[in-house]
Order: structure tokens, then C-alpha cells, then sequence
């Protein structure tokens, strides 16, 4: 059977530079491994839905919770790929953190995280598809505000 795994990419918006340049995203960075970097994201529990994986994934790894965050709707990507030789399937929500001073902790799993504009985030998530992600949420955002 496929590996599956849930996430959230999380955005904040800065209130000192004007669209698109305000929204940044969260990206942690894997202490073991590759050292690469995603939105916090793991794999479903047996018996556990799509929606509380993402949930539980985002508090443990990043210590954010339900009540600091603003799901966006109409937004939800799969990213399909294979790790080590086993096809994984990696669904994102999008969410807000309304208040962009909330403060990000991390667990053991990750080593370090990174608040980073789009162009940034494409550069440290290095894969095309996640890449591919994070654009499309901006222009879900903007398009969403009007600005596009
Ligand atoms: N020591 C050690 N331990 C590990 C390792 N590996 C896991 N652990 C343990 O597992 C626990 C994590 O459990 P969860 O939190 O539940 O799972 P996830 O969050 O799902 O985390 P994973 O790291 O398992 O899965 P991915 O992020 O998917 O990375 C797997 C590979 O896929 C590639 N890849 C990554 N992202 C993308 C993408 O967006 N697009 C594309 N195209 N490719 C992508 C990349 O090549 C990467 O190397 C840790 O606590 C460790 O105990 C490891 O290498 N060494």
C-alpha cells in the first residue's frame, strides 16, 4: 500500500511590505536525512482521517494548533512521489496564522524553520512539485484578495 502523509503549508502575512511580498511560509528542515525542507506534514495513523493527521502533524512538529490557525477553503494538493521505492501520496491544506507573532516550536524531528517569501520557499523546498504548491497557494491567495 501507498505511504500516505498529511500537512499543512502555513502562511503568515507581514504587515510592512505590500502584496505579494507580505506572505511568507512555513518550512521546517528535517534533522535526519537529506536535511530537506517541507511544511509540517506525516503520515496517517491507522484509523485517523486525512484532516486530524494534518492537524496533529502541524502541532507536533511546529506547535501550532487549531486555535491559532485559519484553514483556507477551497484548497487542498496532492503531491504524489516515491520514497525509497514505495509510492507516498502528501496532502496539503492551506492555512493562515492570523497572528504572525505566534511563535513556531519545534520537535526533534526538525533541526530548524524558516518564515519565507515565495521565492525563498521555492529555493529551500528544492522539489518541483512542492514548488509547484507553494505557487499555487499564492495565487489561490491573491486571486482570493483580488490582487491577480
Ligand atoms: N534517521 C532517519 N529517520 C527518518 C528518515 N526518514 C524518515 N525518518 C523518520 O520518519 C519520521 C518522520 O515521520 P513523519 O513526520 O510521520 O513523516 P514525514 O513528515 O512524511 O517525513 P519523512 O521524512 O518520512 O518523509 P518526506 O518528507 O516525504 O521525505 C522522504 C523523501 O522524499 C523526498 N521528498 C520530500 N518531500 C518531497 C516533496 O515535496 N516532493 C518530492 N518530489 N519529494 C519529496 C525526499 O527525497 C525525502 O528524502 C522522522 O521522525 C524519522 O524518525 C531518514 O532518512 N533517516
Amino acid at each position: 500500500m501507498a505511504l500516505r502523509a498529511c500537512g499543512f503549508i502555513i502562511f503568515r502575512r507581514v504587515a510592512q511590505r505590500p502584496p505579494p511580498d507580505n506572505i511568507e511560509f512555513l518550512l521546517l528542515q528535517t534533522s535526519y536525512g537529506e536535511h530537506h525542507w517541507t511544511p509540517p506534514k506525516g503520515h496517517v495513523d491507522p484509523g485517523e482521517d486525512d484532516l486530524t493527521t494534518a492537524l496533529r502533524e502541524t502541532r507536533e512538529e511546529a506547535g501550532l494548533g487549531q486555535e491559532h490557525l485559519r484553514i483556507v477553503e477551497n484548497f487542498v494538493k496532492e503531491l504524489r512521489y516515491a520514497v525509497r521505492g514505495r509510492d507516498k501520496s502528501v496532502l496539503y491544506w492551506l492555512a493562515e496564522l492570523p497572528d504572525p507573532s505566534t511563535a513556531v516550536t519545534l520537535s526533534d524531528e526538525h533541526q530548524d524553520f524558516r518564515w519565507a517569501r515565495l521565492e525563498e520557499a521555492c529555493a529551500l523546498a528544492r522539489y518541483q512539485d512542492l514548488q509547484d504548491t507553494l505557487k499555487e497557494a499564492q495565487r489561490h491567495l491573491l486571486t482570493a484578495e483580488g490582487k491577480q
